[in-house]
């Protein structure tokens, strides 16, 4: 994965995600040195989606006719060979939820999907419990990642205190990060866009999705050392996110 690369190309990043997490996810982007644009109107996702880099479904705050929104704009990206990232934020918290993803992910060829273990569990049909949008407990995140790229037939990211890559027969897992992540809201959210920028300059999408894990990952333990709390965490970890790894 060429760092200096996406920071010289700015990849754009069509995003149609959370109202929660826009601003820090489009911040966060444009700190690391991608291009973000925030878009749901079902008129014009298609053009987007197929003019992007790359394409962020992510459905955090997801309503009823936003189903459909992300689908045409899922499959615009796929007509135009743009890559997708699904993040399933909650899917494991309501049956709405978790039947808008396992729609989209059989409508839409998606690249990778990105989520703590109990969301991604929840997408495919494997038993555990959630609240919300947190993972209750984290189970086994090797075996649910294992297990669910297997089912869904797609490239799957389970985050937490591990963080596992799976593309249904081997899986590689990575252990950098901060627990100040799971104090702020949005940390999942922007790995995200981060990861979907990478996939936009590296075709290898495990290597794009291990690089943005790391590098992520690398900048909240530097952010972490000089800040006194999530508050002044999050600056601290923009900050980061513009630097060279080291
Ligand atoms: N306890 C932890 N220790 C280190 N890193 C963590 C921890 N919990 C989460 N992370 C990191 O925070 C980011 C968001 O992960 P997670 O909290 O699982 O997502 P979400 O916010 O979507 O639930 C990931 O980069 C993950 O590696
Ligand atoms: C709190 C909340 N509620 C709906 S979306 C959202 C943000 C979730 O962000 P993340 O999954 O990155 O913690
Ligand atoms: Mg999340």
């Amino acid at each position: 994965m060429n760092l200096a690369q996406l920071r010289e190309e700015r990849p754009l990043v069509h995003h149609i995600t959370n109202e929660v997490v826009m601003n820090f996810s489009a911040n966060g982007l444009l700190a690391f040195g991608g291009s973000p644009v925030m878009a749901k109107e079902r008129e014009e996702v298609e053009e987007i989606a197929s003019v992007a880099s790359a394409l962020v479904l992510n459905i955090g705050t997801i309503r009823k006719e936003d189903i459909e929104t992300m689908i045409k704009a899922g499959q615009a990206a796929n007509k135009a060979g743009v890559p997708v990232l699904l993040d399933p934020v909650g899917a494991g918290a309501t049956t709405f939820r978790k039947q808008a993803v396992q729609r989209i992910v059989q409508e839409v060829d998606v690249s990778v999907v990105k989520g703590n273990a109990g969301e991604i569990a929840a997408l495919a049909d494997i038993p555990l419990k959630v609240k919300g949008v947190d993972a209750e407990e984290e189970g086994d995140a090797e075996e649910i990642a294992v297990e669910a790229a297997k089912r869904i037939q797609t490239m799957v990211v389970v985050t937490g205190k591990r963080d596992v890559i799976s593309n249904g027969e081997e899986f590689t897992t990575s252990s950098h990060g901060t627990p100040l992540l799971g104090s702020i809201t949005g940390a999942g959210c922007l790995l995200g866009s981060l990861m979907a920028a990478c996939m936009a300059i590296e075709k290898d999408k495990k290597e794009a999705a291990l690089f943005a894990l790391e590098f992520y990952n690398k900048a909240a333990e530097r952010a972490e050392k000089k800040a006194v709390g999530p508050g002044t965490f999050i600056p601290h970890l923009l900050d980061e996110l513009g630097k060279d790894d080291d």
